[in-house]
């Protein structure tokens, strides 16, 4: 298994009419070596699923309850996202930690449920532009990281995906340099490799998120450590996301 990846999350965007507009497209360019997986808000996940049924498209949902069942009221349990057709979970996006007070023990709990009932967690991580500003990223990032670390046991770490999204470059237009995003996803990949062994953690896509277009992808995809996107803005558009997928196919090295 390639542990190269591309995700497009929707974020609070997109309606029926769009989903039938943006799936057929990545439907007809999704290859098996490559997953490309579409995240959009919950209530369309069966729609989505439904239009990504007979091509390599995996689809998944933005979050997912740390909770297996019970009172909480409008949340959604991995086992009902996984019945819903989902094969991934987004978890501890930044809009999510900071938007929504959600707690490094959180997100390593959705991350362990989504486990729990095998859907992939694709965990989130990354500094704000004030910790960036006083030099925190690595701190940050060890921290947010180690939270998963204390939750998820080692076998199964090989069943997740991280993905760096340094706060300030969501939604700016200002990527994380090639060499900045590498360097941090280096620093992620040692973690992962003194908590899970070598062969395990080299075998987890850590993504690179923040202000991913068609422009820019291919100088992220060309650095060791930088196994794919999650693309916000610009998967709102067909023709962009396209073409950062095809970007991932003529970049990478493919099983
Ligand atoms: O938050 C993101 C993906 O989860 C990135 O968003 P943008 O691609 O819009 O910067």
């Amino acid at each position: 298994m390639s542990r190269k990846l591309i995700a497009a999350n929707w974020k609070m965007n997109g309606s029926l009419a769009q989903c039938r507009e943006l799936l057929p497209p990545l439907a007809s360019v999704a290859r098996d070596s490559l997953p490309l997986v579409v995240c959009p808000p919950a209530c369309y996940l069966p729609t989505v699923a439904a239009l990504a049924a007979d091509s390599a498209l995996q689809v998944g949902a933005q979050d997912a309850a740390q909770h297996d069942a019970g009172a909480y009221t409008g949340e959604m349990s991995a086992a009902m996202l996984r019945e819903l057709g989902c094969q991934y979970a987004i978890v501890g996006h930044s809009e999510r930690r900071h938007g929504l007070g959600e707690t490094d023990d959180m997100v390593a709990a959705k991350a362990a449920a989504c486990l729990r009932h095998g859907l992939t967690p694709i965990i989130c991580i990354g500094e704000t532009q004030a910790q960036y500003e006083a030099g925190q990223t690595a701190d940050v990032v060890e921290r947010q990281v180690k939270a998963v670390l204390a939750r998820v046991v080692a076998e199964d770490l090989v069943k997740t995906v991280f993905a760096y999204e340094p706060v300030w470059a969501i939604g700016t237009g200002l990527a994380a340099t090639p060499e900045q995003a590498q360097a941090v996803h280096a620093s992620i990949r040692a973690l992962l490799t003194q908590a899970g062994g070598g062969e395990a953690a080299k075998r987890v896509p850590v993504l690179y998120g923040g202000s991913v277009k068609a422009g820019n992808a291919a100088s992220l995809f060309a650095m060791p450590d930088i196994d794919g996107a999650l693309v916000g803005g610009a998967s709102l558009v067909a023709a962009e996301m396209v073409a950062i997928y095809q970007a991932g196919l003529n970049t990478f090295q493919l099983d």
